[in-house]
């Protein structure tokens, strides 16, 4: 069997949708789960709906009302004003009227996936009805029963025994009758609460169905003609990789290329399942295969860009070095406020950390680290990384730049850039 994940930007607009149909059907016969994420930016404004009902930034309902109408905009072009699916997705949309209704009583990350969750919800029953319009039979099925995680809202932690054993245990059989169609992006806790797995997500949501139901491979479908050595929307003369290793994937996906979500290909090696990355405009193209046993000499550097970094510099009160002691406790202090540290350094009166900006938790974390230390930060900045870089590369990235902080080794180099 086979998995394909569909990404936003592939389901921007009804032309999207009927694109994606069209792929799906040159595997008619094949057996295939579709993984599909919220159209377009959706995600985006549902968390703008969030900040809105939860602090006040913006018009709750003026936001909810552009979503809406982005949506029917794209029914309207798809189905016949009297189509079941405008049921189905106000259906859908109510869960978010019955939640702003009330004052918000709950905890943000909590009331962010209940109200984010929707993006994938209503997108799915957009793309399951088009395939019964185009003549592909196809099943629904709500992730959220599958995918089982702890109740980490927005960050939700896999329990992989529970969600092996009900993903084997409905799914075989319902590919073996039709197309499935599921959300990316969506776990569901013990108690039926709505959990997410992380911004762009459903790529490893994708990885965990495949790797459960050992696939044969999974696809996700891409405006990009694979993976590229740099993200083409920042940097000319990119080359594409026809084939990559996992470890690399893995490597470039955990700085921060953006192509692929980071937690989806270790469970796709462990399982030994290929990832292919394919334009969804071209779907015959070979696009990018990463596999075992590949090696390749790098012609140009991977050149990955994190932008919204903030670089914290941490000592202690009494100016005393940096001990053990100190780091424990600022470590702690990170994994309690869920803040993931992306480069380090520590001198001997003071520790350096470049984390991504995430408003509610930095917040938090530097409260909690205040009372213990003195901090100093510094915000909008860059951080890039150079895998298999070159001195020249390296120089190249920094003209004009100030570095705040510079890490290289062997294979790597990474410079935090005002
Ligand atoms: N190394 C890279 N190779 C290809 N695309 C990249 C790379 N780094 C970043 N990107 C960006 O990733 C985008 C595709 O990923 P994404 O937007 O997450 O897809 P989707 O949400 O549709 O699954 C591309 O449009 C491109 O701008
Ligand atoms: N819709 C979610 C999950 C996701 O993976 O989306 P995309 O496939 O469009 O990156 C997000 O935007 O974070």
């Amino acid at each position: 069997m086979l998995v394909f994940k569909f990404g936003g930007a592939s389901v921007k607009d009804a032309e999207g949708v009927k694109n994606l149909a069209k792929v799906v059907s040159l595997y008619t016969g094949q057996q295939l789960l579709v993984v599909v994420s919220a159209m377009g930016k959706t995600t985006n404004a549902l968390e703008k709906l969030t900040n809105a009902y939860v602090n006040g930034e913006g018009d709750v309902h003026e936001i909810f009302e552009e979503i809406k109408e982005y949506h029917y905009h794209i029914l309207s072009e798809l189905f016949e004003p009297y189509d079941p699916v405008f049921d189905e997705v106000a259906n859908t949309f109510v869960e978010i009227d019955w939640m702003i209704e009330d004052e918000p009583h709950d905890d943000y990350d909590f009331i962010y996936d209940q109200i984010v969750s929707i993006g994938e919800l209503v997108s799915t029953r957009i793309v399951n009805a088009w395939f019964g319009n185009e003549g592909i039979s196809s099943k629904w099925l709500d992730v959220r029963s599958y995918i089982h995680t702890d109740n980490t809202y927005r960050e939700g932690v896999v329990d992989w025994d529970k969600t092996r054993e009900s993903i084997q245990k409905d799914i075989p059989t319902l590919l073996q009758k039709s197309v499935v169609v599921t959300q990316g992006f969506l776990g569901g806790t013990s108690e039926n609460f709505t959990t997410t797995l992380g911004r762009e997500g459903s790529d490893y949501t994708a990885s965990i169905i495949a790797s459960c139901l050992g696939a044969e491979s999974v696809t996700t479908w891409k405006d990009v003609p694979g993976i590229l050595n740099a993200d083409p929307k920042r940097f000319a003369d990119t080359i594409k990789f026809d084939e990559l290793s996992y470890q690399e994937a893995i490597e470039m996906t955990y700085y921060g290329a953006s192509v692929i979500h980071p937690k989806t290909i270790k469970p796709l090696q462990n399982a030994n399942i290929p990832l292919l990355v394919k334009p969804f405009m071209q779907p015959d193209a070979p696009g990018t295969v990463i596999k075992d046993g590949v090696t390749i000499n790098f012609a140009k550097p991977v050149i990955i860009v994190k932008e919204k970094q903030v670089l914290l510099s941490i000592s202690a009160t009494d100016y005393s070095f940096i001990s053990e002691s100190h780091l424990s406790e600022i470590f702690g202090l990170f994994a309690k406020n869920h803040v993931k540290v992306n480069v380090m350094q520590t001198s001997a009166l003071s520790f350096t950390a470049c984390i991504d900006l995430v408003p509610e938790r930095f917040e938090k974390l530097l409260a909690s680290l205040k009372t213990g230390f003195k901090v100093k930060y510094n915000d909008n900045l860059t951080l890039v990384t150079l895998r298999h870089y070159n001195d020249e590369a390296l120089n190249e990235i920094t003209v004009g730049k100030t570095v705040l902080m510079k890490q290289t080794n062997r294979n790597t180099a990474q410079v935090v850039l005002k």
